[in-house]
Parts: structure tokens; sequence; C-alpha cells
């Protein structure tokens, strides 16, 4: 079976959990800043977490359902979050003892597929440990622990399988190749391993039960099977949002131990540790792994600073922590469940408003939804240069021109801006990433797979199924080819950053300039790189004649470039 179907949490966890409006009333302060706004402290952001884990909790009574035996081991992967998970209720009910495990996996601070970079960037690495030391908190707090183990989880868990006499290993399935070898791997391995049980002379083998856990749509929710999946994300958000609906969150009880008797619990590693450099963020966001500062600022964006009912008109933004949610990278790390942000979304809409700008947000979310089943759909396909469509294209993989566009020395500063947001934060807005995807694949005609690598090094949020889907889509070689679109630099400076503000907070040389000179310095500033496809004028719609670079496909006047943004 491909994933494994939670009934039983429908029917036991369906009652609607009665919230007091008290329970608002101490608040984190800003746990996600600009670099001006004084920090936060754990305390703080531990409390509202708390405050919220408890919504998405269920009283002791749930603790008489508990009815399985032994010790079941749950393999925390991207589900690094102790509400709604399904790997771990399902570990829980099923035993008498959960052992909660996370595998630092070696192959994971290794480089990247083609072009070696690390594939787990300094930031992102630094952000993953904080997810499990706050992630090995709540568990704690919640009666259990986190056995952290250095090494490859297809031979630690048969291995803890063993010495545990646990016969189930519960975990979120995964749907990318690479991550799917490892399940594969692990399954093979558990089935080497025999266990004794109650019977004299009767062994068992212990297995792997993975269940679905990632998106906002439940895959066994869908209204066709994911082979089927339609080719455009219109169809399919159509189709999902008249046909399939939302599960409620799985309320999780609030005592899961005691754990088994385990010696040493392991440490989580430091940098150092990791081969990587402890980098400080002192511009620009500033993230904060581990469910608890996710379940913090879903409070601070929807109820303190009440945001969410303008979302629509911010979302475009660039600049400041609050045009749009900032949630992806908990979102991609598990930390925070999709599930949970679409019962906040409807409790806001029945106590305060519901509008366009609170439906967009799950609009967003079924992007994220789509992306996550297409990868079922497309397989690798996805990380070929062709993409799912198979496109032939000619691309280049000139070194120069990657290094300005990754080191932000393109002589464009939205391009330079961006980039040198990504690298010191590992954030970028959606705004900058279609903006800097469309200059190096349309603009540079580089190789689309260099800039998906180097956002897979960068990202806070790297998450395969979003990051080569919209990869895919922006080098116009993704499944839909409506969605092919050039960003041009001028028009995309004016309509979404016209005074400047955006480019001389990251470059602030360029703060001194006039503001209508900022996007195009001139002689103040690094000298362009490339010509830009269509000039470097506003009236963008006339191709220019003078590109410095083949771009994908080759020709100047491309039909494929129909629309312009
Ligand atoms: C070239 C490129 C690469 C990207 N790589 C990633 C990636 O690796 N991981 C990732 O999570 N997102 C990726 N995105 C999508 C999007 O840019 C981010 O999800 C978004 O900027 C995160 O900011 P936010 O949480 O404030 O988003 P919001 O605007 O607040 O949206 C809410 C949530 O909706 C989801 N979402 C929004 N837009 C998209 C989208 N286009 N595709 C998928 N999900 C979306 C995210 O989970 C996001 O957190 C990429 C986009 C582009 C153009």
């Amino acid at each position: 079976m491909f994933c494994f179907k939670l009934n039983i949490s429908k029917t036991i966890f369906t009652k609607s959990f009665i919230v007091s409006k008290t329970m608002h009333s101490s608040v984190s302060r800003n746990y996600v800043c600009m670099q001006q706004v004084p920090g936060f402290t754990i305390d703080e952001m531990q409390k509202t977490a708390d405050q919220s884990v408890q919504r998405y909790t269920k009283d002791n009574d749930a603790l008489n359902k508990r009815k399985g035996k032994g010790v079941a081991i749950v393999w925390f992967r991207n589900d690094l979050r102790v509400h709604d998970n399904e790997a771990l209720f399902l570990a829980w009910e099923s035993s008498e003892a959960v052992l909660p495990v996370y595998c630092v996996d070696p192959r994971l601070f290794h480089g990247t597929y083609h072009f070696g970079f690390p594939k787990t960037g300094a930031l992102r690495g630094q952000f993953l440990m904080e997810c499990l030391t706050d992630l090995k908190r709540n568990l704690q707090k919640q009666g259990l622990d986190l056995l952290v183990q250095h090494g490859k989880p297809e031979e630690l868990l048969p291995s803890l399988a063993k010495t545990y006499g646990a016969y189930t290993v519960y975990a979120q399935k995964e749907t990318c190749s690479e991550e799917l070898n490892v399940e594969k791997m692990a399954t093979i391995n558990l089935e080497q391993v025999e266990l004794q049980c109650d019977q004299p002379n009767f062994r068992v083998r212990p297995k792997l039960e993975l269940c679905w856990g990632s998106t906002m749509y439940h895959i066994d929710d869908l209204p066709f099977d994911c082979m089927l999946l339609p080719d455009t994300y219109t169809q399919f958000r159509k189709s999902i949002e008249s046909k399939s609906a939302i599960r409620n969150c799985i309320r999780m009880p609030n005592s899961l131990g005691p754990p088994p008797d385990v010696k040493d619990w392991g440490c989580i590693p430091d940098m150092t540790e990791l081969g990587l450099e402890q980098i400080k963020v002192d511009r620009g966001m500033k993230f904060i792994g581990g469910e608890s500062a996710a379940l913090s600022r879903v409070f601070e964006y929807f109820w303190k600073k009440d945001l969410l009912k303008i979302y629509k008109d911010t979302r475009n933004g660039m600049l400041g922590p609050d045009y749009s949610t900032k949630f992806s990278p908990w979102l991609a790390s598990g930390s925070l469940s999709p599930r949970l942000i679409y019962e906040e979304v409807k409790r806001y809409e029945k106590q305060r408003v519901a509008n366009n700008s609170t439906y967009w947000v799950l609009f967003e979310l079924i992007w994220r939804d789509y992306f996550r089943f297409l990868s079922i759909k497309e397989g690798n396909s996805l990380f070929l240069l062709g993409g799912p469509r198979n496109v032939k294209a000619n691309w280049s993989q000139n070194q120069i021109l990657f290094d300005a566009w990754k080191n932000g020395q393109t002589g464009y500063p939205l391009i330079d801006a961006n980039m040198k947001e990504l690298s010191a934060t590992g954030f970028m807005s959606n705004r900058g990433r279609q903006i800097v995807c469309s200059f190096l694949v349309r603009d540079m005609g580089i190789d689309w797979r260099i800039g998906a690598e180097w956002f897979e090094s960068c990202l806070l949020d790297y998450d395969p199924c979003s990051n080569y889907g919209n990869w895919t889509y922006g080098a116009g070689v993704g499944n839909d080819p409506r969605e092919d679109r050039y960003f041009s630099i001028p028009k995309q400076a004016q309509n979404y950053d016209p005074e400047g503000e955006y480019v001389s907070y990251w470059l602030p040389k360029l703060g001194a300039l006039p503001k209508e000179k900022r996007h195009f310095p001139g002689m103040s500033y690094i000298k362009p790189v490339v010509v830009l496809r269509y000039g470097n004028t506003k009236k963008s719609n006339t191709p220019s004649t003078s590109r410095g670079m083949s771009a994908a496909g080759g020709k100047s006047n491309d039909s494929r470039y129909k629309r312009i943004h």
C-alpha cells in the first residue's frame, strides 16, 4: 500500500475544541525580526507555542484508547513537530512505549547532485538544529524524549528495532527519489531483523509503516489518482476545492510517555560537527527553527498583528517581515502542519473577517500541495534538464555569469539585492525568486538546474517538490506550458520597488542616489554583465536585438515567452 490510511483519527478526534479567549492574552514578542526591532526571548516564544499546542491536543481520556504493546519507533524526517503528527500518534496508539528517533544523515551535508554546492547550507543547518532542539524539548514536555543518532537511517533503524524490540517503525512518507531510496533500503534492512515474540519459536520481522502528513489535502482524499493529476494548477485547485475536504488536525494526547529505557539519548550536533560555519544573521529576517517559533509566528501574523485580512494586497512585497506569512521554512521542516494553518484561517474567518486575503493563503498552500503531488506523478523528470515536458534547449553553464548571479554582482540592483538577501538570511520573497529565476534562465541563458541547486543549498525552506517544481515552471520546462513567463526587471522594479527602498536596504550605497536612479544607477554601480533580453527600458514589450547571451530556446523573438511580467 502506498501510504497508511488513518481513519481512526477522524472518528476519535473530530470533536471540536473550544478555546478560551484568554488564551491569547499573553503573546510572543518579535521573535522574527528585522535588524531594527529588539529581540525576543525563548521563554516568550515557548509560552505562546504551549498555548497553541494545547488547542491541538486532547485531554487524558484519549489515553484510554491506547491499545498496543511493546515499543514503537517514530522516525522523524520532515515532520519535526508534536502537533498534528500522524506517525507519532500511530506509534503512541499502537504501543506501550514510543521511541522518537532522529538520524543525522551525513548525506544531507555532502554536495548537491550535479554542481556540488553544500547540500545543506550553513543557515539551514543551523535552522535544522534549532528544530531538533525544540522538538526534543516539546517531546520532553509530553513525557518523551528524542534519541539523536548519527548515520544513515537505513542502517540505524534496524539496529534500534533490534535493541528495543520494536515491531514497527512509523514515519512520514516522502515523494522524491533520494528520500524514497532511503525508505526502500530501510524497509529491506528492517526485514532482515528477527525479533522474538510472545509465542515460543516464533519470530517477527519489524516493518516500516509510512503515513501521509506533508500536505493540506490528504492524498487519500484527492478526487483522482495522483498519476492522473491535472496538468494545470487551476484544474487541480478547482477539482479539489469542489470535491475534497481538508481533514481536521489530529488531536494529540497531551501525555505521550513514558519512553523505553534509553541509556544515552545522544546529542544534537553543533555546527562544527556538521562541518558548517556559524553565520550570524544581522540584516533582514531572522528565522528560529522549530515548532514553538512556528506556532508563535502563526499567532503573531494572524492574531496579534492581524495581517491575514490584508495578505492578498501585501504578499508581493519584498522588504520587511510582514508582507507575507513567512511560514515556509517551518512548513518545509515539518515544524508546522498546513492543516493547522487551515484551521487557524477558518477560526480567524469566524472570529474576525473572511475575505479574499484569508482565502488567498489557502490558495497558496494549494500550490504547495500541487507541487508535492506533481512530484509523485512526474518522478525524476522534475530534476532533469528538459523537465517533465522534455524540452530541448541550449543552456549555458558559463561560470563567470553564474558567479555574478550567485554573489549578487550582476550589475542589476534588483537581482543583486535579492541574491544578497538569500545569502545573508536563507530567505527570499516569492516575487524575488521569480525575478532572479527568470533573469538566470532568460537573460543569462544559464542551465536552470544550477540555479535550482543553489537555492537547494541556501534556502531555509528548501523542499524538493516546491523548489524543482517552481524552477521547472520558471525555466519553461514544467508540465504546464502556459506558465512560461518572462519577468522584466524595469517593470518589476517599477511595480514592486518604485522608490528603490528594497534595493538600497540590501545595497546601502544606492541609498545615496535619487530614488529614480536606484534601479539603474549607471556608472556609479557594477557594469551589467549581460544585456537584458528586452532591453533596459520600462517599455519591455519590444524585444532587444543586442542580447549578451543565448537564452533558453535560443531565439531572441521566441514566442514561448508570451507573457511579460
Ligand atoms: C524559483 C522558486 C523556487 C522556490 N523554492 C521553494 C522551496 O524550495 N520551498 C518552498 O517552500 N517554496 C519555494 N518557492 C515558493 C515560494 O516562493 C515560497 O514558498 C514563498 O516565497 C515562501 O514565503 P511565505 O511563507 O511568506 O509565503 P506566502 O506568500 O505567505 O504563502 C504561504 C505559503 O504558501 C506556500 N506557497 C506560496 N507560494 C508558493 C509556490 N509558488 N510554490 C509552492 N508553495 C507556495 C508556501 O508554503 C508558503 O509558506 C519557490 C518559488 C520560486 C519562484
